[in-house]
């Protein structure tokens, strides 16, 4: 059955329905990875938004139990070329096709993803529909109620835990703020024998501190930061008193607690293989991202924050480090999920850093 996805601007592309046969609404993004498409439509972060994937064949190695990065997806739906309906792998138990039709999200498929994504490059992105399977729209009266459409504000309240809850080890005591938490985060910290308690992103500093953690651990998470001044004032009374390490949403909130400002970028970081250059090592990193935020160079210079890693596409901010206290954050995703895992050694810094600051006699008692 015919569907369209349609944008602000007008433009109208036709293609064929798959998975869900409702009618969607989001902000269209785009993510380059040739792999990986499982992770990507499992991450949290992209929560309400409409997914374009570039590489031209989708679902080729099928969906397997093991890869999700989130057992809900959130998309608001999903943009392809091509998907495969004959997936080959061992481990593949299903079709992208029938994950999308259970999971009730909406994909077109059919499309010139190339004309999409170089029309999103040049606007930056853009808020689209993707109609009813079958439905012939009306173009401008779709047009007319996406320029009045504006975009959510309360993701992370959708995709975050509602209870703590543990993922036991035997060593270093983290607790995981949750903002819509990748899987590959707490797998990276399983490895890593840690003591992890996960716990909602709206829980105050002062029962986090009551855990005693010897380091707390900030997630990914869909939407602009700003959105949750709650959590920005939380990780501000965390920073003097526990070890910290934040990823993506996680950084941007260190950042923002800072005194630091963010800003929309016009068309976001999402894929692999993003190069990224570590300031205090010289070295030059390929890194999984996803993010449509970041934060403003310039702004770095009213904090006590400094520059540690810079993206070599556009020279934007993907990582700082607090000058006093330890605590350090980066914009890219070391936890690769689909892969690189270029970066997978700071999560090694951080139990470095929360050892270090518990030998130190916990100066952040
Ligand atoms: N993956 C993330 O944590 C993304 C952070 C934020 N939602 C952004 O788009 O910039």
């Amino acid at each position: 059955m015919k569907r369209y996805l349609i944008l602000e601007d007008g433009s109208v592309f036709e293609g064929n329905a798959f998975g869900s046969p409702s009618e969607s609404t989001g902000e269209v993004i785009f993510t380059t990875g040739m792999t990986g498409y499982q992770e990507f439509i499992s991450d949290p972060s992209n929560c309400a938004q409409i997914l374009t994937l570039t590489y031209p064949l989708i679902g080729n190695y099928g969906i397997n139990p093991e890869d999700f990065e989130a057992m809900e997806i959130t998309l608001a739906g999903v943009v392809v070329r091509e998907w495969s309906q004959q997936p080959s792998n061992f481990r593949s138990q299903r079709t992208f096709g029938e994950l999308m039709e259970e999971r009730n999200v909406p994909g077109i498929a059919g499309i010139d993803t190339r004309q999409l994504t170089k029309l999103l490059r040049t606007h930056g992105s853009l808020r689209g529909k993707l109609t009813a399977a079958g439905e012939q729209p009306n173009v401008e009266r779709i047009v007319e109620e996406l320029n009045a459409w504006s975009l959510p504000h309360d993701e992370v309240s959708r995709v975050s835990t509602l209870r703590p809850y543990p993922s036991p080890g035997r060593g270093s005591r983290v607790v995981l703020m949750d903002f819509g938490m990748k899987h590959g985060i707490l797998r990276e910290l399983n490895r890593r024998d840690c003591d992890v308690t996960v716990v909602p992103y709206n829980t105050p500093a002062s029962e986090i501190l009551a855990m005693q953690p010897d380091g707390v651990m900030l997630s990914n998470g869909p939407g602009d930061p700003t959105d949750i001044p709650e959590a920005i004032q939380t990780v501000k009374e965390l920073i003097p008193h526990v070890p910290m390490f934040g990823v993506c949403l996680g950084h941007q909130l260190i950042a923002l607690a800072s005194g630091a400002s963010s800003f929309k970028l016009k068309f976001g970081h999402r894929g692999a293989n993003h190069p990224v250059k570590d300031l205090t090592t010289g070295r030059t990193e390929l890194t999984s991202q996803n993010h449509g935020y970041a934060i403003d160079l310039a702004s770095l210079e009213q904090t006590d924050l400094e520059l540690t890693h810079i993206a070599l596409n556009d020279q934007t901010v993907e990582g700082v480090r607090h000058k006093q206290y330890p605590v350090f954050c980066v914009q890219f995703h070391p936890e690769g999920s689909a892969g690189p895992e270029d970066s997978v050694h700071l999560f090694d810094q951080f139990i470095t850093l929360m050892q270090t600051a518990g030998k130190a006699g916990k100066q952040h008692a």
